[in-house]
C-alpha cells in the first residue's frame, strides 16, 4: 500500500520533470553516456541484485576505499539504473554500501585535481547525469547509508526518494562541500532532515 502510495506521488513528479526540453538534453546526455560506457573500466564497481518476486533490485557500491564518485564509478552507476529503469518489472531500487563505515564520501577528490578542461567537463557532465537520472527515476528509490555520507554522497541519497539511515553517532551525512567551495542549491539542507529517518544496525 505505502509503495503503492510512493508510486502514485513519484509518478506526478516524474510527470512534471520528463517534459520535453527545447534543447533536446535528455538525449544528448544519453550520448555521453554511450561515450563513455566504451571507456569504462571492467571491475565492477556496483552489484545489483534484482528480486523479480518483489520487484525491488538491490544496488550496492563496492569500490574501495570510500567508494568515491569518480568518472568511472559514475558512469557505472548511471549504466545500473538505466538497465533497472529499462527493466519494468522493477519498481523500486535501494542503494547502499558494501563497504563498512562508509556510504559514499562524495565526489572523488582526485578528479578535480590536475586534469585537463575536457576531462574536468566530462567528469562534472556525469555528475550532473548521475542526479538528474535519479531524481527523475520511475522507480521507487530508497537510499539505505549504512555509513558516512558526505558532500556528493549526500546528494546521491537526495535524490531518492527516501532516506534510511544507520543510527550510529560516527556515521556523518551531509553538504559539507561549501569548504571546497561547491555551493549546494537553496533547500537541500532542509529535505534531508525532513525525509531521512534512522535506524539501528
Ligand atoms: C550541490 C552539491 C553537489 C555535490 C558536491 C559535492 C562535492 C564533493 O563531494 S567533494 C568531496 C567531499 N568529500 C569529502 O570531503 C569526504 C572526505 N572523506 C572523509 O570524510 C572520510 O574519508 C570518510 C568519512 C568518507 C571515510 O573515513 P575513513 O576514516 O573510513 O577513511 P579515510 O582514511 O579518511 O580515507 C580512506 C582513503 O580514501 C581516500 N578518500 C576519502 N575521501 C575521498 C574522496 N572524496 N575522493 C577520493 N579519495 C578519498 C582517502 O584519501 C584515503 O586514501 P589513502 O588510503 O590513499 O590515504
Amino acid at each position: 500500500m505505502a509503495l503503492r502510495a510512493a508510486l502514485r506521488q513519484k509518478c506526478g513528479l516524474i510527470g512534471i520533470l520528463s517534459q520535453p526540453s527545447s534543447s533536446g538534453s535528455h538525449s544528448r546526455v544519453s550520448a555521453v553516456l554511450v561515450s563513455q560506457m566504451r571507456n569504462n573500466a571492467t571491475s565492477p564497481k556496483i552489484k545489483v541484485d534484482f528480486n523479480q518476486s518483489t520487484g525491488v533490485a538491490v544496488l550496492s557500491m563496492q569500490s574501495p576505499p570510500v567508494n568515491s564518485l569518480s568518472l568511472d564509478f559514475l558512469t557505472e552507476l548511471c549504466i545500473s539504473v538505466e538497465k533497472l529503469e529499462m527493466d519494468r518489472a522493477c519498481r523500486g531500487l535501494i542503494i547502499t554500501s558494501s563497504l563498512p563505515k562508509v556510504f559514499s564520501a562524495g565526489l572523488d577528490i582526485l578528479e578535480m585535481y590536475g586534469k585537463s578542461p575536457e576531462r574536468c567537463g566530462e567528469f562534472w557532465r556525469a555528475v550532473q547525469e548521475m542526479w538528474l537520472k535519479m531524481y527523475s527515476s520511475n522507480m521507487v528509490t530508497i537510499a539505505a547509508i549504512n555509513g558516512s555520507s558526505p558532500a556528493g554522497g549526500c546528494l546521491l541519497s537526495l535524490t531518492c526518494d527516501y532516506r534510511i539511515m544507520s543510527d550510529n553517532p560516527r556515521y556523518s551525512i551531509g553538504l559539507n562541500e561549501t569548504l571546497l567551495g561547491i555551493v549546494a542549491p537553496f533547500g537541500t539542507d532542509k529535505n534531508i532532515i525532513k525525509n531521512t529517518h534512522t535506524c539501528s544496525n
